[in-house]
Protein backbone atom coordinates (compact mmCIF):
# COMPACT_ATOMS: atom_id res chain seq x y z
CA UNK A 1 0.00 0.00 0.00
CA UNK A 2 2.60 2.79 1.00
CA UNK A 3 4.99 1.20 -1.64
CA UNK A 4 2.25 2.20 -4.39
CA UNK A 5 1.70 5.42 -2.61
CA UNK A 6 5.24 6.66 -2.66
CA UNK A 7 5.75 5.74 -6.34
CA UNK A 8 2.71 7.50 -7.47
CA UNK A 9 4.03 10.72 -5.29
CA UNK A 10 7.38 10.13 -6.42
CA UNK A 11 6.93 9.90 -9.96
CA UNK A 12 3.61 12.91 -9.85
CA UNK A 13 5.69 15.33 -7.73
CA UNK A 14 5.68 18.72 -10.31
CA UNK A 15 3.83 17.87 -12.63
CA UNK A 16 0.38 17.74 -13.58
CA UNK A 17 0.28 13.73 -14.89
CA UNK A 18 2.72 11.18 -15.78
CA UNK A 19 2.37 7.71 -17.89
CA UNK A 20 3.16 4.51 -16.86
CA UNK A 21 2.88 0.92 -19.53
CA UNK A 22 0.33 -1.70 -17.73
CA UNK A 23 1.33 -5.05 -19.93
CA UNK A 24 2.33 -3.09 -22.84
CA UNK A 25 -0.52 -0.33 -22.77
CA UNK A 26 -0.34 3.04 -21.94
CA UNK A 27 -1.76 4.38 -19.09
CA UNK A 28 -2.17 7.68 -17.61
CA UNK A 29 -2.12 9.09 -14.44
CA UNK A 30 -3.62 12.30 -13.60
CA UNK A 31 -3.16 14.02 -10.27
CA UNK A 32 -4.10 17.89 -10.95
CA UNK A 33 -7.73 18.66 -10.24
CA UNK A 34 -8.10 21.18 -12.79
CA UNK A 35 -7.32 17.98 -15.18
CA UNK A 36 -9.04 16.18 -13.17
CA UNK A 37 -12.20 18.28 -13.60
CA UNK A 38 -11.97 18.12 -17.33
CA UNK A 39 -11.92 14.57 -17.29
CA UNK A 40 -14.88 13.36 -14.70
CA UNK A 41 -17.50 16.75 -14.96
CA UNK A 42 -16.33 19.15 -17.71
CA UNK A 43 -15.53 16.33 -20.75
CA UNK A 44 -17.69 13.80 -18.96
CA UNK A 45 -19.51 13.03 -22.81
CA UNK A 46 -16.44 11.48 -23.91
CA UNK A 47 -15.05 9.96 -20.84
CA UNK A 48 -18.51 8.58 -19.70
CA UNK A 49 -16.73 4.92 -19.68
CA UNK A 50 -14.61 3.45 -17.11
CA UNK A 51 -12.35 0.42 -18.77
CA UNK A 52 -13.54 -2.28 -21.53
CA UNK A 53 -14.53 -5.30 -18.61
CA UNK A 54 -16.70 -7.29 -20.48
CA UNK A 55 -16.62 -10.93 -18.15
CA UNK A 56 -19.23 -13.03 -20.60
CA UNK A 57 -21.29 -13.45 -17.36
CA UNK A 58 -24.90 -11.81 -18.28
CA UNK A 59 -25.28 -10.83 -14.96
CA UNK A 60 -22.52 -8.78 -14.55
CA UNK A 61 -22.41 -7.06 -17.61
CA UNK A 62 -25.37 -5.75 -17.03
CA UNK A 63 -24.61 -3.70 -13.92
CA UNK A 64 -24.82 -0.42 -13.97
CA UNK A 65 -21.05 -0.18 -12.86
CA UNK A 66 -20.10 -2.12 -15.85
CA UNK A 67 -22.20 -0.99 -18.22
CA UNK A 68 -21.07 1.73 -21.21
CA UNK A 69 -22.27 4.67 -23.14
CA UNK A 70 -26.51 4.75 -23.99
CA UNK A 71 -26.62 1.13 -22.77
CA UNK A 72 -25.04 2.92 -18.75
CA UNK A 73 -27.01 6.04 -18.89
CA UNK A 74 -30.25 3.94 -18.94
CA UNK A 75 -29.84 2.21 -16.01
CA UNK A 76 -28.48 5.34 -14.07
CA UNK A 77 -31.37 7.61 -14.96
CA UNK A 78 -34.07 4.43 -14.14
CA UNK A 79 -32.19 3.40 -10.86
CA UNK A 80 -31.17 7.21 -9.51
CA UNK A 81 -34.46 8.13 -8.23
CA UNK A 82 -34.26 4.80 -6.16
CA UNK A 83 -31.48 6.77 -4.11
CA UNK A 84 -33.26 10.22 -2.93
CA UNK A 85 -33.74 11.75 0.40
CA UNK A 86 -37.36 10.51 1.00
CA UNK A 87 -36.59 6.93 -0.41
CA UNK A 88 -33.89 6.82 1.95
CA UNK A 89 -35.77 7.82 5.12
CA UNK A 90 -38.16 5.30 4.45
CA UNK A 91 -34.89 2.47 4.39
CA UNK A 92 -33.85 3.92 7.80
CA UNK A 93 -36.10 1.39 9.82
CA UNK A 94 -34.24 -1.63 7.82
CA UNK A 95 -31.04 -0.19 8.93
CA UNK A 96 -31.73 0.44 12.36
CA UNK A 97 -32.63 -3.27 12.60
CA UNK A 98 -29.18 -4.32 11.42
CA UNK A 99 -27.81 -1.62 14.08
CA UNK A 100 -29.39 -3.44 16.84
CA UNK A 101 -28.19 -6.44 15.91
CA UNK A 102 -24.72 -5.38 15.81
CA UNK A 103 -25.56 -3.96 19.23
CA UNK A 104 -26.21 -7.05 20.32
CA UNK A 105 -23.07 -8.83 18.61
CA UNK A 106 -20.78 -5.82 20.90
CA UNK A 107 -22.61 -6.75 23.71
CA UNK A 108 -22.19 -10.76 23.76
CA UNK A 109 -18.74 -10.21 23.64
CA UNK A 110 -18.70 -7.64 26.31
CA UNK A 111 -20.37 -10.07 28.43
CA UNK A 112 -17.78 -12.32 28.10
CA UNK A 113 -15.80 -10.51 30.04
CA UNK A 114 -18.17 -9.60 32.60
CA UNK A 115 -18.86 -6.30 31.44
CA UNK A 116 -15.09 -4.98 31.66
CA UNK A 117 -12.48 -3.99 28.91
CA UNK A 118 -13.33 -6.59 25.86
CA UNK A 119 -10.07 -8.83 24.83
CA UNK A 120 -8.67 -7.43 21.42
CA UNK A 121 -11.84 -7.51 18.85
CA UNK A 122 -11.50 -7.45 14.70
CA UNK A 123 -13.97 -4.80 14.52
CA UNK A 124 -13.77 -5.61 10.48
CA UNK A 125 -15.20 -8.72 11.25
CA UNK A 126 -18.46 -6.96 13.09
CA UNK A 127 -18.33 -4.17 10.75
CA UNK A 128 -18.09 -6.76 7.59
CA UNK A 129 -21.45 -8.37 9.44
CA UNK A 130 -23.51 -5.22 9.90
CA UNK A 131 -22.75 -3.86 5.77
CA UNK A 132 -23.40 -7.21 4.41
CA UNK A 133 -26.29 -7.38 6.79
CA UNK A 134 -27.76 -3.86 5.76
CA UNK A 135 -27.22 -4.19 2.09
CA UNK A 136 -28.74 -7.51 1.89
CA UNK A 137 -32.13 -5.91 3.60
CA UNK A 138 -31.94 -2.67 1.58
CA UNK A 139 -31.72 -4.94 -2.10
CA UNK A 140 -33.90 -7.79 -1.31
CA UNK A 141 -35.78 -7.19 1.58
CA UNK A 142 -34.12 -10.67 3.41
CA UNK A 143 -33.43 -9.59 7.04
CA UNK A 144 -30.72 -11.77 8.14
CA UNK A 145 -27.61 -12.29 10.68
CA UNK A 146 -24.19 -12.58 9.30
CA UNK A 147 -22.49 -13.46 12.68
CA UNK A 148 -24.93 -15.69 14.27
CA UNK A 149 -26.44 -17.68 11.07
CA UNK A 150 -23.03 -18.24 9.17
CA UNK A 151 -24.73 -21.33 7.00
CA UNK A 152 -27.88 -19.01 5.89
CA UNK A 153 -26.87 -19.96 2.05
CA UNK A 154 -27.43 -16.31 1.03
CA UNK A 155 -24.50 -15.35 3.97
CA UNK A 156 -22.30 -18.38 2.18
CA UNK A 157 -22.78 -17.28 -1.42
CA UNK A 158 -22.74 -13.31 -0.43
CA UNK A 159 -19.37 -14.27 1.51
CA UNK A 160 -18.26 -16.85 -1.89
CA UNK A 161 -19.11 -13.68 -4.07
CA UNK A 162 -16.01 -11.85 -2.19
CA UNK A 163 -13.98 -14.84 -2.17
CA UNK A 164 -9.92 -13.45 -2.40
CA UNK A 165 -8.55 -16.87 -3.22
CA UNK A 166 -5.65 -16.81 -5.88
CA UNK A 167 -7.57 -18.32 -7.89
CA UNK A 168 -10.39 -15.52 -8.15
CA UNK A 169 -7.40 -12.66 -8.26
CA UNK A 170 -5.67 -14.34 -11.44
CA UNK A 171 -9.33 -14.42 -13.28
CA UNK A 172 -10.28 -10.64 -12.33
CA UNK A 173 -6.88 -9.68 -13.89
CA UNK A 174 -6.90 -11.48 -16.67
CA UNK A 175 -10.03 -9.46 -17.34
CA UNK A 176 -8.37 -6.83 -16.69
CA UNK A 177 -5.23 -6.85 -18.60
CA UNK A 178 -5.75 -9.74 -21.45
CA UNK A 179 -9.64 -8.91 -22.29
CA UNK A 180 -9.21 -10.86 -25.58
CA UNK A 181 -7.67 -14.18 -23.15
CA UNK A 182 -10.77 -14.13 -20.67
CA UNK A 183 -13.60 -13.51 -23.88
CA UNK A 184 -11.84 -16.43 -25.58
CA UNK A 185 -12.21 -18.66 -22.47
CA UNK A 186 -14.90 -17.09 -20.76
CA UNK A 187 -13.54 -16.47 -17.64
CA UNK A 188 -15.93 -14.59 -15.32
CA UNK A 189 -14.43 -13.09 -11.92
CA UNK A 190 -17.73 -15.03 -10.40
CA UNK A 191 -18.50 -18.35 -9.40
CA UNK A 192 -21.18 -19.00 -12.04
CA UNK A 193 -23.13 -21.30 -9.11
CA UNK A 194 -23.23 -18.20 -6.66
CA UNK A 195 -24.65 -15.81 -9.35
CA UNK A 196 -27.17 -18.41 -10.42
CA UNK A 197 -28.46 -18.42 -6.92
CA UNK A 198 -28.92 -14.60 -6.30
CA UNK A 199 -30.39 -15.19 -9.73
CA UNK A 200 -32.92 -18.15 -8.69
CA UNK A 201 -33.26 -16.12 -5.37
CA UNK A 202 -34.19 -12.74 -6.86
CA UNK A 203 -36.78 -14.35 -9.39
CA UNK A 204 -38.46 -15.94 -6.37
CA UNK A 205 -39.15 -12.81 -4.74
CA UNK A 206 -40.08 -10.64 -7.51
CA UNK A 207 -43.19 -13.47 -8.48
CA UNK A 208 -43.82 -13.42 -5.12
CA UNK A 209 -44.50 -9.45 -5.06
CA UNK A 210 -45.85 -9.50 -8.41
CA UNK A 211 -48.26 -12.33 -7.17
CA UNK A 212 -49.19 -9.94 -4.01
CA UNK A 213 -50.12 -7.20 -6.58
CA UNK A 214 -51.92 -9.76 -8.68
CA UNK A 215 -54.05 -11.17 -5.25
CA UNK A 216 -54.15 -7.03 -3.92
CA UNK A 217 -52.00 -7.61 -1.05
CA UNK A 218 -49.08 -5.74 -2.56
CA UNK A 219 -45.65 -6.15 -0.39
CA UNK A 220 -45.40 -2.66 1.26
CA UNK A 221 -41.58 -2.88 1.34
CA UNK A 222 -38.77 -0.18 0.87
CA UNK A 223 -36.24 -1.54 -0.38
CA UNK A 224 -34.26 -1.69 -3.83
CA UNK A 225 -35.92 -4.57 -5.52
CA UNK A 226 -39.44 -2.77 -4.66
CA UNK A 227 -38.68 0.68 -5.86
CA UNK A 228 -36.92 -0.81 -8.65
CA UNK A 229 -39.99 -2.47 -9.74
CA UNK A 230 -42.38 0.57 -8.64
CA UNK A 231 -39.86 2.68 -10.92
CA UNK A 232 -40.41 0.18 -14.42
CA UNK A 233 -44.05 0.47 -13.39
CA UNK A 234 -44.01 4.50 -13.15
CA UNK A 235 -41.50 4.60 -15.59
CA UNK A 236 -39.69 7.10 -13.09
CA UNK A 237 -38.02 10.40 -14.07
CA UNK A 238 -34.14 10.99 -12.98
CA UNK A 239 -33.91 13.06 -10.30
CA UNK A 240 -31.02 15.51 -10.07
CA UNK A 241 -28.81 14.30 -7.43
CA UNK A 242 -27.10 17.59 -7.12
CA UNK A 243 -30.77 19.06 -6.07
CA UNK A 244 -30.01 18.56 -2.19
CA UNK A 245 -26.14 20.51 -2.52
CA UNK A 246 -26.57 24.01 -1.50
CA UNK A 247 -22.99 25.02 -2.36
CA UNK A 248 -22.17 25.13 -6.13
CA UNK A 249 -18.84 23.69 -6.37
CA UNK A 250 -20.86 20.06 -4.98
CA UNK A 251 -23.42 20.90 -6.61
CA UNK A 252 -21.45 20.34 -9.93
CA UNK A 253 -19.32 17.55 -8.77
CA UNK A 254 -22.34 15.21 -8.10
CA UNK A 255 -24.70 16.18 -10.81
CA UNK A 256 -26.99 13.25 -11.80
CA UNK A 257 -27.26 12.31 -15.44
CA UNK A 258 -30.92 13.53 -17.24
CA UNK A 259 -32.97 11.24 -19.31
CA UNK A 260 -32.35 12.45 -22.82
CA UNK A 261 -34.51 11.34 -26.29
CA UNK A 262 -32.95 8.90 -27.27
CA UNK A 263 -33.33 7.10 -24.36
CA UNK A 264 -36.45 5.15 -25.88
CA UNK A 265 -37.34 2.27 -23.37
CA UNK A 266 -36.67 3.39 -19.67
CA UNK A 267 -38.03 0.07 -18.37
CA UNK A 268 -36.08 -2.75 -16.78
CA UNK A 269 -35.93 -6.32 -17.40
CA UNK A 270 -36.09 -8.58 -14.55
CA UNK A 271 -32.38 -10.05 -15.59
CA UNK A 272 -31.19 -6.27 -15.52
CA UNK A 273 -33.25 -5.33 -12.20
CA UNK A 274 -31.59 -9.18 -10.69
CA UNK A 275 -28.26 -7.19 -11.65
CA UNK A 276 -28.39 -3.84 -10.00
CA UNK A 277 -29.32 -5.25 -6.65
CA UNK A 278 -26.60 -8.02 -7.18
CA UNK A 279 -24.19 -5.33 -7.78
CA UNK A 280 -25.27 -3.40 -4.65
CA UNK A 281 -23.87 -6.44 -2.27
CA UNK A 282 -20.63 -5.99 -4.42
CA UNK A 283 -20.26 -2.49 -4.23
CA UNK A 284 -21.95 -1.88 -1.10
CA UNK A 285 -20.64 -4.40 1.47
CA UNK A 286 -16.96 -4.19 1.29
CA UNK A 287 -16.53 -0.39 0.79
CA UNK A 288 -18.79 0.52 4.05
CA UNK A 289 -17.66 -2.33 5.99
CA UNK A 290 -14.14 -0.53 5.86
CA UNK A 291 -14.93 2.97 6.23
CA UNK A 292 -17.01 1.86 9.35
CA UNK A 293 -13.73 0.18 11.26
CA UNK A 294 -11.81 3.02 10.04
CA UNK A 295 -13.82 5.06 11.61
CA UNK A 296 -13.58 3.26 14.88
CA UNK A 297 -10.36 2.96 14.41
CA UNK A 298 -9.65 6.69 14.12
CA UNK A 299 -11.77 7.31 17.15
CA UNK A 300 -10.10 4.99 19.09
CA UNK A 301 -6.78 6.04 18.26
CA UNK A 302 -7.70 9.54 18.95
CA UNK A 303 -9.61 9.51 22.17
CA UNK A 304 -10.18 13.47 22.44
CA UNK A 305 -11.85 12.88 18.92
CA UNK A 306 -13.98 10.25 20.45
CA UNK A 307 -15.21 12.66 23.23
CA UNK A 308 -16.08 15.28 21.33
CA UNK A 309 -18.14 13.08 19.06
CA UNK A 310 -19.77 11.50 22.01
CA UNK A 311 -20.65 15.19 23.23
CA UNK A 312 -21.72 15.96 19.68
CA UNK A 313 -24.28 13.02 19.68
CA UNK A 314 -25.62 13.27 23.39
CA UNK A 315 -26.35 16.99 22.61
CA UNK A 316 -28.47 16.08 20.02
CA UNK A 317 -30.19 13.38 21.81
CA UNK A 318 -30.52 15.04 25.05
CA UNK A 319 -32.17 18.24 22.71
CA UNK A 320 -34.58 15.95 20.62
CA UNK A 321 -35.21 12.61 22.43
CA UNK A 322 -38.23 12.17 20.14
CA UNK A 323 -36.15 13.30 17.14
CA UNK A 324 -36.45 11.26 13.95
CA UNK A 325 -32.96 9.00 13.30
CA UNK A 326 -33.07 10.08 10.16
CA UNK A 327 -32.41 13.76 10.98
CA UNK A 328 -29.06 12.47 12.83
CA UNK A 329 -27.56 12.18 8.98
CA UNK A 330 -27.96 16.24 8.41
CA UNK A 331 -27.64 17.37 12.72
CA UNK A 332 -24.10 16.41 13.46
CA UNK A 333 -21.52 18.52 11.89
CA UNK A 334 -18.43 16.99 13.55
CA UNK A 335 -19.34 13.53 12.45
CA UNK A 336 -19.75 14.09 8.97
CA UNK A 337 -15.95 15.83 9.56
CA UNK A 338 -15.17 12.45 11.16
CA UNK A 339 -16.15 10.14 8.49
CA UNK A 340 -15.08 12.77 5.79
CA UNK A 341 -11.23 12.32 7.21
CA UNK A 342 -11.52 8.78 7.56
CA UNK A 343 -12.27 8.53 3.98
CA UNK A 344 -9.47 10.77 3.54
CA UNK A 345 -6.87 8.89 4.93
CA UNK A 346 -8.31 5.38 4.01
CA UNK A 347 -10.57 5.86 0.79
CA UNK A 348 -12.27 2.07 0.44
CA UNK A 349 -11.94 2.51 -3.72
CA UNK A 350 -8.17 3.28 -3.80
CA UNK A 351 -8.39 4.65 -7.16
CA UNK A 352 -10.67 6.31 -10.31
CA UNK A 353 -10.33 5.12 -14.05
CA UNK A 354 -12.16 6.40 -17.47
CA UNK A 355 -11.18 6.01 -21.04
CA UNK A 356 -12.09 8.25 -23.22
CA UNK A 357 -14.78 7.20 -26.62
CA UNK A 358 -12.61 9.02 -28.64
CA UNK A 359 -8.80 10.77 -29.36
CA UNK A 360 -8.71 13.56 -26.62
CA UNK A 361 -6.24 16.38 -26.38
CA UNK A 362 -5.34 17.04 -22.57
CA UNK A 363 -6.04 21.12 -22.11
CA UNK A 364 -2.94 22.51 -22.07
CA UNK A 365 -0.90 19.37 -21.93
CA UNK A 366 -0.13 18.69 -25.48
CA UNK A 367 -0.86 15.08 -24.41
CA UNK A 368 -3.35 13.14 -26.75
CA UNK A 369 -4.89 10.12 -25.15
CA UNK A 370 -5.90 7.71 -27.64
CA UNK A 371 -9.61 6.38 -27.63
CA UNK A 372 -9.94 3.27 -24.78
CA UNK A 373 -6.58 4.55 -23.38
CA UNK A 374 -6.94 4.17 -19.47
CA UNK A 375 -6.93 7.35 -17.03
CA UNK A 376 -6.06 6.47 -14.06
CA UNK A 377 -6.98 9.16 -11.05
CA UNK A 378 -4.92 8.09 -7.63
CA UNK A 379 -7.15 9.11 -5.05
CA UNK A 380 -5.39 7.45 -1.67
CA UNK A 381 -2.20 9.34 -3.29
CA UNK A 382 -3.86 12.56 -4.05
CA UNK A 383 -5.71 12.59 -0.53
CA UNK A 384 -1.85 12.43 1.22
CA UNK A 385 -0.72 14.74 -1.26
CA UNK A 386 0.49 17.63 1.30
CA UNK A 387 0.36 20.23 -1.75
CA UNK A 388 -3.58 19.43 -1.04
CA UNK A 389 -4.02 18.78 2.59
CA UNK A 390 -1.42 19.87 5.07
CA UNK A 391 -0.08 17.61 7.35
CA UNK A 392 -1.82 15.02 5.56
CA UNK A 393 -0.64 11.89 7.30
CA UNK A 394 -2.73 13.54 10.74
CA UNK A 395 -5.68 12.62 11.12
CA UNK A 396 -7.62 16.00 11.60
CA UNK A 397 -11.66 16.29 11.24
CA UNK A 398 -11.42 19.83 12.03
CA UNK A 399 -10.11 20.39 8.48
CA UNK A 400 -13.54 19.25 7.25
CA UNK A 401 -15.63 21.68 8.99
CA UNK A 402 -17.61 23.93 6.68
CA UNK A 403 -15.24 27.64 8.13
CA UNK A 404 -11.93 25.63 7.59
CA UNK A 405 -12.72 23.60 4.37
CA UNK A 406 -9.51 24.52 2.51
CA UNK A 407 -8.59 21.49 -0.37
CA UNK A 408 -10.22 22.03 -4.00
CA UNK A 409 -12.98 19.72 -4.44
CA UNK A 410 -11.24 17.59 -6.95
CA UNK A 411 -8.62 16.75 -4.33
CA UNK A 412 -11.07 15.05 -2.88
CA UNK A 413 -12.90 12.25 -4.23
CA UNK A 414 -13.48 9.27 -1.68
CA UNK A 415 -17.26 8.78 -3.92
CA UNK A 416 -15.35 10.02 -7.41
CA UNK A 417 -17.23 12.87 -9.24
CA UNK A 418 -19.19 14.02 -12.10
CA UNK A 419 -22.20 12.11 -13.32
CA UNK A 420 -20.47 8.36 -12.89
CA UNK A 421 -19.98 9.18 -9.61
CA UNK A 422 -20.70 6.55 -6.65
CA UNK A 423 -24.26 5.33 -7.12
CA UNK A 424 -24.74 4.26 -3.31
CA UNK A 425 -23.16 7.55 -1.45
CA UNK A 426 -25.89 8.73 -0.09
CA UNK A 427 -27.15 5.44 1.32
CA UNK A 428 -23.41 4.73 2.37
CA UNK A 429 -23.44 7.84 4.49
CA UNK A 430 -26.80 7.35 6.43
CA UNK A 431 -25.63 3.39 7.28
CA UNK A 432 -22.10 4.80 8.29
CA UNK A 433 -23.42 7.27 10.29
CA UNK A 434 -26.69 5.46 11.65
CA UNK A 435 -23.95 2.89 12.88
CA UNK A 436 -21.13 5.43 14.39
CA UNK A 437 -24.25 7.23 16.63
CA UNK A 438 -25.35 4.45 17.84
CA UNK A 439 -22.21 2.81 18.08
CA UNK A 440 -20.18 6.02 20.09
CA UNK A 441 -23.53 6.30 22.43
CA UNK A 442 -22.86 2.66 23.78
CA UNK A 443 -19.47 2.64 23.97
CA UNK A 444 -15.87 3.35 24.33
CA UNK A 445 -13.59 2.17 21.51
CA UNK A 446 -9.65 2.22 22.82
CA UNK A 447 -6.63 1.24 20.48
CA UNK A 448 -4.56 -1.65 20.67
CA UNK A 449 -0.65 -2.68 20.28
CA UNK A 450 -1.03 -4.72 17.12
CA UNK A 451 0.05 -2.11 14.02
CA UNK A 452 -2.83 -1.51 11.44
CA UNK A 453 -1.82 -3.93 8.02
CA UNK A 454 -3.20 -2.59 5.06
CA UNK A 455 -4.26 -4.95 2.14
CA UNK A 456 -5.58 -3.63 -1.62
CA UNK A 457 -7.85 -6.28 -3.53
CA UNK A 458 -9.48 -5.53 -6.73
CA UNK A 459 -8.58 -1.44 -5.93
CA UNK A 460 -10.59 -1.92 -2.79
CA UNK A 461 -8.71 -1.58 0.48
CA UNK A 462 -9.30 -4.45 2.65
CA UNK A 463 -7.43 -3.95 6.28
CA UNK A 464 -6.52 -7.39 7.48
CA UNK A 465 -8.18 -6.57 10.93
CA UNK A 466 -9.09 -3.87 12.78
CA UNK A 467 -8.34 -4.96 16.64
CA UNK A 468 -9.63 -3.28 19.13
CA UNK A 469 -11.14 -2.96 22.66
CA UNK A 470 -14.26 -2.03 23.77
CA UNK A 471 -16.20 -1.06 26.90
CA UNK A 472 -19.84 -0.11 27.65
CA UNK A 473 -21.03 3.30 28.53
CA UNK A 474 -24.43 2.11 29.96
C1 LIG B 1 -18.27 4.09 2.09
C2 LIG B 1 -18.83 3.36 1.16
C3 LIG B 1 -18.60 3.53 -0.33
C4 LIG B 1 -17.54 4.12 -0.99
C5 LIG B 1 -16.31 4.78 -0.38
C6 LIG B 1 -17.82 4.01 -2.41
C7 LIG B 1 -17.00 4.51 -3.42
C8 LIG B 1 -17.26 4.40 -4.77
C9 LIG B 1 -16.40 4.91 -5.81
C10 LIG B 1 -15.09 5.65 -5.59
C11 LIG B 1 -16.99 4.62 -7.00
C12 LIG B 1 -16.44 4.99 -8.38
C13 LIG B 1 -16.91 6.41 -8.70
C14 LIG B 1 -16.29 7.03 -9.94
O1 LIG B 1 -15.77 6.30 -10.78
O2 LIG B 1 -16.34 8.28 -10.05
C15 LIG B 1 -18.22 3.91 -6.72
C16 LIG B 1 -19.10 3.45 -7.69
C17 LIG B 1 -20.30 2.85 -7.41
N1 LIG B 1 -20.83 2.59 -6.15
FE1 LIG B 1 -19.98 3.05 -4.38
N2 LIG B 1 -19.02 3.35 -2.58
C18 LIG B 1 -19.54 3.05 -1.34
C19 LIG B 1 -20.73 2.41 -1.07
C20 LIG B 1 -21.67 2.05 -2.01
C21 LIG B 1 -22.97 1.47 -1.72
C22 LIG B 1 -23.53 1.22 -0.32
C23 LIG B 1 -23.57 1.22 -2.93
C24 LIG B 1 -24.94 0.65 -3.24
C25 LIG B 1 -25.66 -0.05 -2.46
C26 LIG B 1 -22.66 1.65 -3.96
C27 LIG B 1 -22.92 1.57 -5.31
C28 LIG B 1 -22.05 1.98 -6.31
C29 LIG B 1 -22.34 1.82 -7.74
C30 LIG B 1 -23.59 1.19 -8.34
C31 LIG B 1 -21.24 2.37 -8.43
C32 LIG B 1 -21.06 2.43 -9.95
C33 LIG B 1 -21.75 3.70 -10.47
C34 LIG B 1 -21.73 3.82 -11.99
O3 LIG B 1 -20.85 3.26 -12.66
O4 LIG B 1 -22.62 4.54 -12.51
N3 LIG B 1 -21.51 2.15 -3.37
N4 LIG B 1 -18.37 3.78 -5.35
Amino acid sequence: MDTTHETVVRLGTGSLCFGVYELGKPVLYLSDPELIREVLVKDFHIFTNRRKFITNDPMFDKMVGSARDLEWKRLRTVMSPTFTTGKLKRMTPLILECVDTMNDNIDKIIAKNNGQLSEPVDMKRITGAYAMEVVIQVAFGRKVSALIEPNNPIIENARKMFSTSLFSLVKFLTIMLAPNVAETFKISPFDRKVTQFFRDFSLTLIDDRKRGLETGSPVKRADFLQLLLDSIKNNNQAMDGSDEYTDSKSAEKYREIQPTDDMTDKSLTNDELISQCVLFLIAGYESSATTLAMCLYNIAKHPDVQQKLYEEITKFTEQKSSADPYEAFFALKYMDAVIDETLRLFPAAIFLERAPSEDYELKGTGITIRKDHVVHIPTYAIHRDPDNFVDPEVFRPERFLSENIAHNPYTYLPFGAGPRNCLGMRLAQLEIKLALVNLVRRYVFYATEKPLELGVATGIMKPKSVDLRISKRF
